[in-house]
């Protein structure tokens, strides 16, 4: 399967992508990740990615665009994948819809995880990730202040992404409404887009999630 997670920033995509990718047996690839993958190197990629990161924008489409190729021509990629932050405007969207039809493949769905915006920023401000997995992802009360703990996992040690700072995610809703949320009407035109509540335990999303791609797929 080919699916696409786009939501707000907040609404758990890293979270849903990585037990649906299990579930589904393909890879979760992140463009958020691969960008922190760049920036933990110091790679120049990561130097360039993280001035427009810790500003709550978009890093520019001529390096995203080339990046998220790279990744979904590998190997484990070539009979399905989950993308989670890409695309993420309409350009990169059209970008993805000409490299699917060079390879003469479609995606299946368009998995779009609904949140409402005040949910969205306490569910931000209190997020803490581990270093050893991004998908080992912690929530403290909104607005304590920033403590370090470790990881229930793994015991990894747990940090606050720099721009999951209150500013920033106000930024970065403004980015998400006014960039990506354009994108859900480019698949709705497609026929693609499955839309359900982010709202509940991880766990319950995820079936809820399980089940909308089901019935997408048998539709
Ligand atoms: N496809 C993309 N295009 C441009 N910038 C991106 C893309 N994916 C990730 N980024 C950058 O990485 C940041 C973090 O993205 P991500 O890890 O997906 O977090 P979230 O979904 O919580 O916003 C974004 O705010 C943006 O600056």
């Amino acid at each position: 399967m080919r699916i696409v997670l786009v939501g707000p920033p907040g609404a758990g995509k890293g979270t849903q992508a990585a037990f649906l990718a299990e579930n589904l047996s393909i890879p979760h690839i992140s463009t958020g990740d691969l960008f922190r993958a760049n920036i933990s190197q110091q790679t120049e990629l990561g130097k360039l990615a993280k001035s427009y990161m810790d500003a709550g924008n978009l890093v520019p489409d001529e390096v995203t665009i080339g990046m998220a190729k790279d990744r979904m021509e590998q190997p484990d990629a070539v009979n399905g994948f989950l993308l989670d932050g890409f695309p993420r405007n309409v350009s990169q969207a059209e970008a993805l819809d000409v490299a699917l039809k060079a390879d003469d493949v479609k995606l299946d769905a368009v998995l779009d995880l609904e949140v409402p915006e005040d949910e969205v920023v306490k569910r931000i401000a209190g997020r803490r990730i581990c270093r050893n997995d991004s998908a080992h992802v912690f929530h403290v009360a909104y607005k304590q202040p920033k403590t370090e703990g470790v990881c229930d996992v793994c015991g990894g040690e747990l940090y606050q992404r720099d721009d999951d700072k209150e500013e920033t995610v106000r930024k970065r809703l403004e980015v998400y409404h006014s960039q990506t949320e354009p994108i859900i009407d480019h698949y709705r035109a497609q026929g693609l887009v499955v839309t359900i509540s982010a709202l509940g335990e991880v766990a319950e999303v995820t079936e809820r999630a399980m089940s909308a791609l089901k019935q997408s797929d048998e539709g």
